[in-house]
């Protein structure tokens, strides 16, 4: 419970907002019921309920977005709500709104929101003079300040949201090839065996090293190594299924895990990914990148280090027999 709630942040702020709904709204709704004001008392526990279901909903699919834009949009209309029925008093409660708004909602939707929201209250204030705010001053001092608050509440939720993007990319991907990193893999490799066992998923794993990799650094330089690194990642990709993923694993040595596959169909994949290579990737001399292959079926009840132990024995099987070749652990 708690990883998912330091890994998925909109998820974490949905159940910040949802608990922090709970336990200020509802004192509020039940006081508004008992003293007889039941429209806004109806709104409050509107909110309450809303609250309770999104998180739940989002906890339960792992969706954020929908549950958010619902009870985005729920507070907006409650926010309405309680403005038009309680006057100026109801409008102190637009400020928390306002920022709430931009931990549900990515920031555009947010800002859209909220523009939405405003430009309501301002038409209803000129259609029914007095229901709302008690003087022009009054009504002009509540649209400068939440305007203001609106503007630097986006500025922040977006810059946030750009600086969270990088450093989730950072975090997770290989800077040099742009493939995933070793950590997504541990990470990938728990899912997959959790799938496996839950619900006999069938997962299998090529590890790829290329071969005499040294001789190419050797011979044209640590450039050209890079950049055959690089090129090499696309060249994987466009012979794989979108589902598959690649994992740069250290150095010269990939990763590719593999869903919803037989092992039959698996070692076809690496022979075809071992031969892609060879016909695709060239050296500046014009000799040809080769690379070995260890391909390894998860069996149930194994552990991702015996997996990844099994793929590694027969990549060192593969580079003892003389390289360029698909070995079965
Ligand atoms: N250019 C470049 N070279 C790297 C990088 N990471 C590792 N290497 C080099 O990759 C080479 C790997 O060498 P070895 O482990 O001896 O393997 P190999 O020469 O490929 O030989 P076999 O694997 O036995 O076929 C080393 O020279 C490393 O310096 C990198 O990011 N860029």
């Amino acid at each position: 419970m708690f990883k998912r709630l330091k890994d998925d942040f909109y998820l974490a702020m949905l159940t910040l907002v949802g608990a922090i709904i709970v336990l200020c709204v509802t004192p509020y709704g039940v006081y508004r019921l008992t003293t007889g004001n039941y429209i806004v008392g109806i709104a409050d526990m509107c909110i309450v309920v809303c609250a309770i279901v999104a998180t739940r909903a989002a906890w339960r699919t792992g969706d954020t977005v929908k549950p958010g834009l619902v009870m985005a949009l729920v507070f907006c209309a409650g926010a309405l709500l309680v403005c038009i029925s309680l006057g100026a008093d109801g409008l102190f409660w637009v400020y928390p709104f306002l920022v709430f708004i931009f931990f549900l909602v990515s920031p555009i939707r947010a800002f859209t929101l909220l523009v939405l929201l405003l430009t309501s209250l301002f038409m209803i204030a000129q259609l029914y003079p007095g229901a709302i705010f008690a003087s022009t001053f009054q009504m002009m001092a509540f649209f400068v300040t939440t305007t203001i608050t609106s503007v630097f509440s986006f500025i922040f939720a977006y810059r946030a949201q750009v600086q969270r993007r990088e450093l989730q990319r950072l975090a997770t991907t290989d800077s040099l090839t742009g493939a995933s990193n070793r950590r997504t893999l541990n990470d990938q490799l728990a899912v997959a065996i959790n799938e496996c066992a839950k619900n006999g998923r069938q997962y299998g794993l090529l590890l790829l090293d290329l071969d005499h990799f040294k001789q190419i650094n050797d011979k044209h330089g640590h450039k050209v190594g890079d950049k055959t690194l690089i090129e090499l990642v696309p060249v994987l990709q466009s012979l794989l299924r979108q589902s598959d993923k690649v994992f740069r694993f250290g150095g010269e040595e990939f990763v590719v895990l593999v869903a919803d596959v037989k092992p039959v169909d698996l070692s076809n994949l690496a022979e075809k990914l071992r031969s892609g290579v060879q016909q695709r990737m060239t050296l500046p001399d014009n000799t040809v990148l080769t690379t070995s292959i260890g391909v390894a079926q998860l069996q149930a009840n194994e552990d991702w280090e015996t997996w990844l132990h099994r793929a590694d024995m027969a990549l060192y099987q593969a580079k003892h027999e003389g390289r360029n070749k698909v070995v079965i652990g």
